[in-house]
């Protein structure tokens, strides 16, 4: 399928709406309480991983090969037996109501609208049902935090094949919380306030374990499943045996983990450090990339985040061997600025530019980008 860009709708303030990541981010400031705000842009302890993030983007340089004629230029990708026209995927981000009233369902709109896949996280406001209904014939795949409680998490990846879901992302990174000082310092948890419920309150499960109906007790009862620091390959093979739909894990930064996750059928990685909110001092995600690209070896997809915030991220991800790259706090500012259009228009401008670098950089193709070589500079100041 031929690309050359996505039309978007303009709005009333298109003129006012931010073009860079910075931009975004500094309106976002504004509009929102802090916070909000800070949960959002924040990371783990000192941020040295956010940073390391960047600067693993940056320390990469393209070496355009030219006279090409780059007037056609096909984005498409295929994943899991079907074809996208474009390389992106809407990251897994909880509790939507945090940026805008419609919360995940404007989000899923929007996914759908430009035809990307959309994952919904299990933290979601909305639930997965809801979602489906607002995004009935999009790619959408379900993100399972591991519950402690079994049985709730199988009955979530049930309700998620039963909705149309198409893939499970099992996230590995998260079995306790991060050390977010900017959410400590302001004592913030958005989960205590109910924004996480859209997924639990209706389960048939978690309805069973309540000891009374009482708000605080469907609160305590989320706050106790959310994390689980037994995780082990064992459930991972618990899950494989469990769904039918493939199942990518979500985290993966070692190549040895890599290698354990083939052996249990795995099948797919996305290559994460959560954007740097979870492990302080852990090395860049576009670092990781090349390494794991290279153990897994075209057996299953590789698809990437954290620090996409730009077309000419993506392309440097993409040239690392992604196959795929998910996206994160870009579509969320996107939605605190003007909601499904303002989530379009984000990861519009992304495409936009990720087709013009392809263009310039003399690229034709996805398959041809992930064969191009990039420089990195070894060292920087
Ligand atoms: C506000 C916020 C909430 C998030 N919630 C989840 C979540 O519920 N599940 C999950 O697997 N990842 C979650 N993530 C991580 C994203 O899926 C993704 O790994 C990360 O945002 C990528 O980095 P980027 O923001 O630099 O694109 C969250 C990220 C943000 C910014
Ligand atoms: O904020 C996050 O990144 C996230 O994934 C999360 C995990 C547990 C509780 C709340 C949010």
């Amino acid at each position: 399928m031929e690309n050359q860009s996505i039309e978007i709708i303009d709005t009333d303030n298109e003129k006012m709406f931010p073009i860079t990541y910075k931009d975004l981010e500094a309106m976002v400031e504004e509009k929102l309480p802090k916070g909000n705000y800070e949960y959002i842009r924040g990371g783990a302890g000192s941020e040295q991983t956010m940073r390391n993030n960047r600067i693993a983007f940056e320390s990469y340089s393209l070496v355009p090969q030219l006279l090409k004629d780059t007037s056609q230029v096909n984005t498409s990708i295929s994943l899991f037996n079907r074809t996208h026209p474009t390389p992106f995927i809407f990251a897994p981000v909880g509790m939507n109501l945090l940026e805008h009233p419609d919360g995940e369902l404007a989000v899923a709109k929007a996914a759908s609208n430009l035809n990307m896949p959309y994952s919904l996280s299990t933290l979601s406001s909305y639930s997965l049902e809801e979602v489906a209904q607002v995004a009935p014939n999009s790619t959408k795949f379900f993100q399972v935090y591991w519950s402690v409680n079994e049985e709730l998490s199988l009955s979530m990846i049930s309700r998620a094949e039963d909705a149309g879901y198409k893939a499970i992302i099992l996230t590995i990174d998260t079995t306790t919380m991060g050390w977010r000082e900017g959410d400590l310092k302001q004592n913030f948890s958005p989960i205590s306030q109910g924004y996480a419920k859209g997924n639990y309150i209706n389960d048939p499960i978690f309805q069973m374990n309540l000891t009374n109906g009482t708000y605080e007790n469907y609160i305590d009862g989320i706050l106790k499943n959310l994390h689980h620091p037994h995780l082990t390959w064992a459930h991972v093979e618990k899950l494989k045996k469990y769904t039918n739909l493939p199942v990518l894990l979500k985290g993966i930064l070692h190549p040895n983990d890599a290698l354990k996750a083939l052996e249990s059928g795995i099948d797919g990685f996305i290559v994460s450090n959560h954007g740097g909110r979870q492990l302080d001092g852990v090395i860049g995600s576009l670092d990781a990339l090349p390494d794991i690209v290279k153990h897994v070896n075209g057996k299953v997809p590789v698809l990437f985040d954290s620090g996409i915030y730009s077309g000419v991220d993506a392309f440097k991800a993409l040239a690392l061997g992604a196959d795929a790259v998910c996206i994160g706090r870009p579509y969320v500012y996107g939605l605190v600025i003007a909601g499904e259009q303002g989530v379009e228009r984000v990861m519009t401008n992304i495409y936009n530019e990720l087709v013009t670098t392809m263009k310039l950089a003399g690229v034709r193709s996805i398959d041809e980008l992930r064969k191009i070589e990039l420089v990195k500079r070894k060292s920087h100041i």
